[in-house]
Formats: C-alpha cells, sequence, structure tokens
C-alpha cells in the first residue's frame, strides 16, 4: 500500500517499502494471529489485516493522538478483523498465543516485550522487529539470543526517493531502518491456547 492512503498527521509511520520487507519477514500466509506493537498510525497492521482477511490482528498503541490515528485509518478501511488496544505493552496485553508479532516501537520496554513475544509465539512463530537506532538493535539481538529465538536475520534498509529539486531531480534518503527477524524455536507456553 502506498503511504498516502493512511491517514497520519504527526504520528511516525513505517513507510511502505520498509513495511513491504517487514510484511514479508512476518511470513503471514497461512498464520492465525498477529500483533502489532506500537502501531503508530497501524499502517503495518492494517496493510496486513487487508492482505490476510483470515488472519486476526491485534495492534497495541499507547500515544493518544495514535490511538486516534489508529481508529480514523480503521474507519476508512473499514476492517472485522482488527482489535485495537489503547495501552502500554507488554502490560496491557492479554497472555494469549500469537503466530506472528512486529515490534515497531517499545519505548524502554524492550526487553519485557522480547519476553512477553518468548512467551506468547507458537512454536515457529515469527518475530519482527525494527529499529532506528544502533544500540537498541544491538540490545535486542543479545536479548533474542537469551531467549534461544531462531533463524536471526538482520537486515539494514536504505531508501531513496526520486525527488524534485528546483528544475532537477535527486534521491532524497529516508531514515535507515533496520529490520530485525527471528523465529520462535521452542515450546511456547501459551502454543494450546
Ligand atoms: C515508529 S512508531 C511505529 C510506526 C507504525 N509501525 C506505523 O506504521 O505507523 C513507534 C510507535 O510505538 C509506540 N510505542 C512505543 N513504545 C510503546 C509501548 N511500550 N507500548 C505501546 N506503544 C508504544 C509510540 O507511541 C509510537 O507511536
Amino acid at each position: 500500500m502506498r503511504d498516502e492512503e493512511f491517514l497520519r498527521n504527526k504520528v511516525p509511520m513505517t513507510k511502505s517499502e520498509v513495511r513491504a520487507i517487514s510484511l514479508d519477514k512476518l511470513d503471514l500466509s497461512g498464520k492465525k494471529r498477529l500483533l502489532d506493537i506500537g502501531a503508530g498510525t497501524g499502517s503495518v497492521s492494517i496493510q496486513a489485516a487487508r492482505q490476510f482477511p483470515q488472519l486476526q490482528v491485534t495492534a497495541i498503541e499507547r500515544n493518544p493522538q495514535g490511538i486516534d490515528i489508529i481508529q480514523q485509518n480503521l474507519n476508512r478501511f473499514q476492517l472485522s478483523n482488527f482489535h485495537l488496544i489503547a495501552g502500554e505493552a507488554p502490560k496491557d496485553l492479554p497472555l494469549q498465543a500469537f503466530d506472528a508479532i512486529f515490534v515497531g516501537g517499545s519505548g524502554k520496554h524492550l526487553a519485557e516485550i522480547i519476553q512477553y513475544a518468548a512467551q506468547t509465539l507458537t512454536n515457529q512463530g515469527t518475530l519482527v522487529l525494527n529499529f532506528i537506532l544502533l544500540e537498541n538493535a544491538l540490545q535486542a539481538q543479545d536479548i533474542l539470543e537469551q531467549y534461544q529465538f531462531q533463524k536471526l536475520e538482520i537486515v539494514e534498509i536504505n531508501v531513496a526517493k526520486w525527488h524534485q529539486l528546483g528544475s532537477g531531480h535527486y534521491f532524497k534518503p529516508n531514515n535507515p531502518t533496520i529490520v530485525m527477524a527471528a523465529c520462535q524455536g521452542g515450546q511456547s507456553k501459551n502454543e494450546e491456547n
């Protein structure tokens, strides 16, 4: 989906190219439940919910402006497979099983959120995280290894877009984004839920 399809105001949004790669790494085909943590404008989980109508999507966002914009985007796309939680992860999340978890924002709760993912992801469930800051990505890598996540993959995405400047054009760079993907290898405690 194009970025212009989503209402945004000043809420931070995962841009279309990073969204496409993150959704690809989530590997949602045949999956039943997706959780989007730090949903922002809702662009990642709304695109997933539209692309996979059988998928039950839960999104959590703590910023009131984000919550409002997600509601507006939901009204726009009229999705019946989308549940929004206005709150903070992981404390306001239910302890239920998910087949895929996307983390677009975690604040100061990265370690607890990865622990939550380790507890709730089904066997072979996918976890995908986006980072701008290297320090946060390195911290995540450590914690993922600690919880024995498998098939760890880390890519950096640099996108520059064709842009008019005066009478000419140049490639205007977006922020480089680190996309980290891993898979739950062990038996999840809540797999039977
Ligand atoms: C970069 S934005 C996510 C963009 C989003 N993926 C999109 O496409 O619009 C990060 C978001 O995470 C939210 N956030 C950060 N920590 C959070 C937490 N612990 N619980 C819930 N939301 C959180 C922020 O309020 C912010 O809106």
